[in-house]
C-alpha cells in the first residue's frame, strides 16, 4: 500500500507542529522519519495512523483519502517505544490478541490462530518463549513480540515510533539489522520514527529529515549523507566542523583558504561544513600551510587531545588563529575535529601539544542560507 501525505499542517494551540508537509511513500518501502526532539515526527506518524487529525491536508492510502477512515479500519500496525504488552497474558496470547478480538464472522479458527501465531513467533525467532509472560522477557525480546503482535493482523502499513529507543546500544544494533531483514522478507510499507541518525541511515530505504515541523530533505541514506540539502541536515547527520567566512564573486574565503563555489552570484556570509574525516593532517613546518602561490591551503592548529580507539584516531585541534565555531552552538568553540586512521596517527608520531596543518579535502559551502 502506498501512502501519500499531501500538504498536512497541524497546530496545537498557537504552536505549529507540522507545516505543509508532503511526502510520498512507495508500496513496500521502509522510511525513516529522522529529526531532533519536538520536530513533529510522532505527530506525523499519529496523523498517518488516524490517531490524530490534520488541520489541513490529507493522507491517502493507495490513492484513497483516509480522512474519514477510522483508525481501526486503516489496517495499520503499531510498535511504540514502550509498547505495553498485556502483562497478564502469555507471549502467545499477546500475539494472538488482534485475531482473538475480531468479530466471530471474521475470526480465524483456533487452529488457524495457533498456526499464525507460531509462524510469527518463528519469524521473530522467539517461538521458544511462547508460554512466558512479558515480565520474563528482556527489553529487546519484548519489542520483537510487540512487532509480531502488530504483524498478526496482517497490516497494510506498519508504523514504528522509536521502537528501540529504550534499549541499550548493542541490542538496538542487533534489532536494527533484524528489522531490516524482516522487512526484506515481508515488504510491508513501513514508517519508523527515530532521532538516531545511525539507525535511520542503516535501516531505511529512504530517510526523511525533519526540522521544526517541516521536511528538510528526503533521500536514500547515501544521498542525504553525501549531499545534505541544508546546513541543518549537514549538522544533524554526523559530526561536522563549521567554519565561517565570506563569499565574493564565486570565491569563498575560510580561514584565509580560498574555496571555489562555482556560483559567482553569491556574495555574503559563508558557512563551510567539513566532516572530520575530510580533513588531512600533517606536521607543521614553516610554509607547510601555504600552496605553490604562497596562499594558505591549510589551517595551522595545535593538537589539544587525541583519542585513539581501535582503527581510528580522533583529533581535537585548536586553530592558532581561527574563527571556527562548533556546530549547533552559538558560543564560539575553537575545537576542530579531525579523524585519521590509527595507523596514520602512529606514522606521524603525533603527541598532544604538537603543531599541525589541517587541510580540508572537501567542504560544503552554504552562502547566506543558499547552497553554493
Ligand atoms: N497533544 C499535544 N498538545 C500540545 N502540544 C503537542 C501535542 N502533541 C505534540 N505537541 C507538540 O508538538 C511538537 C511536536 O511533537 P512530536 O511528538 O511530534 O515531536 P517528535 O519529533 O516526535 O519529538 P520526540 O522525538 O521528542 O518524540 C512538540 O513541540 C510537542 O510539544
Amino acid at each position: 500500500m502506498s501512502i501519500e501525505i499531501k500538504n498536512v499542517s497541524k497546530t496545537f494551540g498557537d504552536f505549529h507542529a507540522l507545516k505543509d508537509v508532503s511526502l510520498h511513500v512507495e508500496s513496500g518501502e521502509l522510511i525513516a522519519l529522522l529529526g531532533p526532539s519536538g520536530c513533529g515526527k510522532t505527530t506525523l506518524l499519529r496523523i498517518i495512523a488516524g490517531l490524530e487529525s490534520a488541520d489541513r491536508g490529507a493522507v491517502l492510502f493507495s490513492g484513497r483519502d483516509t480522512t474519514n477512515v477510522h483508525v481501526r479500519e486503516r489496517q495499520v500496525g503499531f510498535v511504540f517505544q514502550h509498547y505495553a504488552l498485556f502483562r497478564h497474558m502469555t507471549v502467545f496470547d499477546n500475539v494472538a490478541f488482534g485475531l482473538n478480538v475480531r468479530p466471530r464472522s471474521q475470526r480465524p479458527s483456533k487452529a488457524q490462530i495457533r498456526e499464525k501465531v507460531m509462524s510469527l513467533l518463528k519469524l521473530v525467532q522467539l517461538d521458544w518463549l511462547a508460554d512466558r509472560f512479558p515480565s520474563q522477557l528482556s527489553g529487546g525480546q519484548r519489542q520483537r513480540i510487540a512487532l509480531a503482535r502488530a504483524l498478526a493482523v496482517e497490516p497494510q502499513v506498519l508504523l514504528l515510533d522509536e521502537p528501540f529507543g529504550a534499549l541499550d546500544a548493542k541490542v538496538r544494533k542487533e534489532l536494527r539489522r533484524w528489522l531490516r531483514r524482516l522487512h526484506e522478507e515481508l515488504h510491508v510499507t513501513s514508517i519508523f520514527v527515530t532521532h538516531d541518525q545511525e539507525e535511520a541511515l542503516e535501516v531505511a530505504d529512504r530517510v526523511v529529515v525533519m526540522n521544526r515541523g517541516q521536511i528538510e530533505q528526503v533521500g536514500s541514506p547515501q544521498e542525504v549523507w553525501d549531499n545534505p540539502a541544508s546546513p541543518f541536515v549537514y549538522g544533524f547527520l554526523g559530526d561536522v566542523n563549521l567554519f565561517h567566512g565570506r563569499a565574493q564573486n564565486g570565491d569563498v574565503s575560510i580561514e584565509g583558504i580560498q574555496l571555489k563555489t562555482g556560483d559567482a552570484s553569491q556574495n555574503g556570509d559563508a558557512f563551510a561544513y567539513v566532516r572530520p574525516h575530510e580533513l588531512d593532517v600533517e606536521r607543521y613546518s614553516p610554509g607547510a600551510e601555504l600552496n605553490a602561490e604562497g596562499q594558505p591551503r591549510g589551517i595551522v592548529a595545535r593538537l589539544d587531545r587525541a583519542i585513539v580507539v581501535g582503527p581510528l584516531a580522533r583529533l581535537e585541534l585548536i586553530a592558532e588563529n581561527g574563527s571556527k565555531e562548533a556546530d549547533n552552538t552559538s558560543a564560539a568553540d575553537p575545537i576542530i575535529e579531525a579523524q585519521i586512521s590509527a595507523e596514520r596517527y602512529a606514522e606521524l608520531g603525533l603527541r598532544e601539544g604538537d603543531t599541525l596543518v589541517v587541510t580540508p579535502r572537501r567542504a560544503r559551502v552554504f552562502v547566506e542560507g543558499t547552497s553554493a
